[in-house]
């Protein structure tokens, strides 16, 4: 007895389905086909030895796909293939053939009677002694597309079986000496042709299409079984803290363009039709999804890998075959991609997790073919894992009283768009009782979405709402870096309506600062300082409070990039250290300028003061100032201050004698005082000694080591490995004297070009 209502659904489905296959095959006699080959005739049916070698002369090598691109490798595919353009087929007799055979192939592979399969012919193929095709699946070319359908031609051959795989099971056909023999399979099966031993195999392969409506309308004899899943759903979302949604996870896999309630992929239209209207007399929303199933399994290698292709007519991946026994699920989760409703309207980009308790099927993944899989050796805490990745399709259902909470987690966009037309139309009480059902999980989705749109249509909705609470609320999630010019006229208005001290605790929760990211994760916040100018442009120019919100942005990204020099400062690399001070010019450039168009002369000058403060690394952050402000702008941003700084601490570190020829001493910069460390201090300051021999146990060298590397000192350290304890032998090099003679080259380059500038800035 299955326990949950959601079990309890999926097993009314599998019971009402019949068990229809992956594949279908049939046979017809031969009457119908008129087969004519430009440059070899009429093909005689049974094919003769005679014509089959004459169709290989006029043929060439099949491609296959992988990717984007169509490959030729003989290792994967070795079929010859008759130019399409030289087949003619008699269509109006063939279709007497192929039209009764399409509607038994329908009904064997589960669709629903209303629905229709068409057919496009795709390749006529000829298979001789040795010739194969590897395991692999045809990628839909067509939105229509849900198989192929192979037409073999009668004639004497051994081998070549068609073998169709669906997970663990594997059908197997070999064609017909006298009749047609007709397999039709759905695109997501992996299926290969073994060699051919004897004679010619000849086929005709098309495109299978479903046209036309495939959701039936539910009979008079469903009604029972439609009230007992109605049954199970009531129950499913009845109780107090019950799932968000119920997740029935269709038989087959789908691509986002072919996924669509007119095309599901045989018993799968049936059983979205029994839910839909099982959710229409439980009052639920149904739409169909897609949705990722990513599995991981305890695995280990059977024998050594083979590959297998996705094959396209164009498109392939490649597989991971049958060449590991898994064991056992160690983990599976399932994200939500996108839906369609009912009335057609697509929401992609969705990025919903379902819970365990909200999912069922009647097929469990593991028997159906993984889209991708990756085998990893030992993984620490698993042994070898197998990860497999499946697109599968889904219906999706949620109680209607609850759809608004429901779709706006899954689309945040959407639900911003819904609280913009209540507004719009009037309903600000609507939209305002909206909006407090979103706090619960606001923060958690809204966050994910950074697109301009989003953010600018977050904005309005926010000041249109005219709650201070719930326009916070709304907003909490957002990052400064979101904000551009684009947003100024909203921002403003947001600080008109909600007044300065509103603006400011805001301000507070997008701030960088309280992400605490100053080093290699905060590209974008610099990025985002370097655009404020423009900001706080646009902003002062919105007029009213506009010009409020510019000042708090600017003291926000003025505090950020302070707390990023002095984090930098910090940084024990010399080489980091300068890269990281250098990257901070470009922000400090554009607060400068900022300053200057919000007239924030107290920020402006704390800046200038702040590089004017001397130390290696704030040298180097002013400099980059200086060469990424234009001269014509040191001026009204006080820069001039900073050039006379630097060109006086420059010239001083230049009129430092330069180094003698056999002066060996290297300064130890400040750090750890130890023994070992004083010891090594005393060594690297001798202005002779360009080696030290140390016996050292092992932590000690480990600890000397790692001083010299964390400096970037130019001396080696290796350790001589006889008597105890082992000897460390560091050896002064080169580098000292070449470091030195680069450093200055770069300061007097530097000096050039702040002379050259000033001519710039001080015409006459
Ligand atoms: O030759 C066959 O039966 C199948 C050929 C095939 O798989 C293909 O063309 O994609
Ligand atoms: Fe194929």
């Amino acid at each position: 007895m299955n326990s949950t209502a959601r079990e309890r659904l999926a097993a009314l489905l599998v019971n009402d389905v019949k068990k229809s296959g992956f594949s279908a095959g049939r046979t017809a006699p031969t009457g119908d086909l008129h087969l004519e080959v430009q440059g070899v005739g009429t093909i005689q049916l049974p094919v003769s030895q005679a014509q089959a070698r004459q169709l290989c002369a006029i043929s060439r090598p099949a491609r296959y796909g992988q990717g984007e691109r169509t490959l030729f490798d003989k290792r994967v595919r070795d079929t010859w293939e008759v130019p399409k353009t030289r087949v003619k087929i008699d269509k109006r007799r063939w279709n007497q053939t192929l039209g009764p055979v399409l509607d038994q192939l329908k009904s064997e592979l589960g669709f629903p009677v209303s629905s229709q399969l068409r057919v496009e012919f795709h390749s006529m193929l000829v298979y001789a002694p040795g010739q194969f095709f590897l395991p692999h699946q045809d990628s839909e070319k067509d939105d229509a597309m849900v198989g192929s359908l192979v037409v073999g031609l009668p004639s004497a051959f051994t081998g070549g079986a068609l073998e169709i795989r669906q997970g663990a099971e594997t059908v197997t056909y070999r064609g017909s000496k006298k009749s047609l023999s007709f397999v039709g399979f759905f695109s997501d099966c992996q299926h290969q042709v073994k060699p051919v031993t004897s004679g010619y195999r000849v086929v005709l392969t098309y495109d299978l299409l479903a046209v036309s409506e495939t959701l039936q309308m539910p009979g008079e004899v469903d009604s029972e079984l439609i009230g007992k899943l109605a049954g199970c759903l009531e129950e499913h979302f009845g109780t107090p803290d019950a799932p968000e949604h119920l997740v029935f996870l269709l038989d087959h896999q789908y691509t986002p363009r072919a996924l669509s309630w007119s095309r599901l992929k045989g018993a799968d239209g049936r059983s979205a039709t029994l839910l839909e209207a099982a959710a229409e007399r439980a009052d639920c929303e149904v739409v169909l999804a897609l949705v990722d199933v990513h599995e991981t399994w305890s695995a280990y290698e059977s024998e050594p890998p083979s590959r297998s292709y996705r094959h396209s007519r164009y498109n392939a991946i490649e597989g991971d075959g049958e060449d590991y026994d898994v064991e056992e699920l160690i983990e599976s989760d399932i994200t939500l991609h996108a839906w369609i409703d009912r009335s057609g309207t697509r929401e992609s980009d969705l990025a919903l997790f379902v819970g365990d308790n909200e999912v069922c099927a009647s097929t469990p993944s593991q028997s159906l073919e993984p889209y991708s899989s990756e085998y990893e050796g030992y993984m620490g805490n698993w042994g070898n894992t197998l990860d497999r990745w499946y697109h599968r399709g889904a219906v999706v259902l949620w109680p209607r009283h609850r759809a608004f909470v429901v779709r706006a987690e899954a689309s945040p966009t959407w639900a911003i768009d819904t609280l913009t037309a209540q507004i719009h139309t009037g309903n600000l009480e609507g939209a305002r009782n909206m909006a407090t059902a979103l706090a619960p999980f606001w923060d958690r989705e809204a966050g994910r979405v950074t697109t301009g749109a989003f953010i600018s249509s977050a904005l309005s909705v926010a000041q249109l709402i005219e709650e201070p609470e719930l326009a916070a609320m709304l907003l909490g999630s957002f990052h400064l870096e979101m904000l551009n010019h684009t947003h100024a006229k909203t921002l403003s208005a947001l600080v008109d309506s909600y007044g300065e001290a509103w603006m400011t605790t805001l301000v507070a929760q997008w701030s960088p600062v309280r992400r605490q990211h100053y080093s290699s994760t905060s590209e974008s916040t610099a990025a985002w300082i370097a655009t404020l100018p423009q900001l706080c442009e646009a902003l002062n120019q919105a007029g009213g409070a506009g010009a409020t919100a510019a000042r708090l942005l600017l003291a926000t990204a003025k505090s950020w990039t302070c707390k990023a020099i002095e984090s930098g400062l910090k940084e024990p690399s010399p080489s980091r250290r300068r890269q990281r001070l250098t990257d901070l010019g470009l922000p400090v450039a554009a607060l400068l300028r900022s300053a200057v168009i919000v007239g924030a002369d107290s920020i402006r000058n704390e800046l200038i003061a702040l590089m004017c403060s001397g130390g290696d690394g704030v040298l180097d952050c002013a400099i980059a100032v200086l060469q990424t402000t234009p001269p014509t702008h040191w001026q009204i941003t006080g820069l001039q201050l900073v050039k006379a700084y630097v060109r006086f601490t420059v010239e001083g570190l230049l009129a430092v004698a330069q180094r003698g020829d056999d002066d060996w001493s290297i300064p130890l910069p400040p750090g750890c005082r130890c023994d070992l460390c004083s010891t090594l201090a005393t060594f690297l300051g001798d202005p002779t000694q360009t080696q030290l021999e140390w016996p050292l146990r092992q932590d000690g060298r480990a600890h000397v080591h790692h001083r010299i590397d964390a400096s970037e000192l130019p001396v080696t350290h290796q350790t001589r490995r006889t008597g105890r304890p082992y000897t460390l032998v560091l050896t002064k090099t080169d580098a000292l004297f070449e470091r030195e003679r680069q450093e200055r080259y770069r300061l007097e380059t530097q000096l050039a070009w702040l002379d050259g500038s000033s001519e710039i800035t001080n015409p006459g």
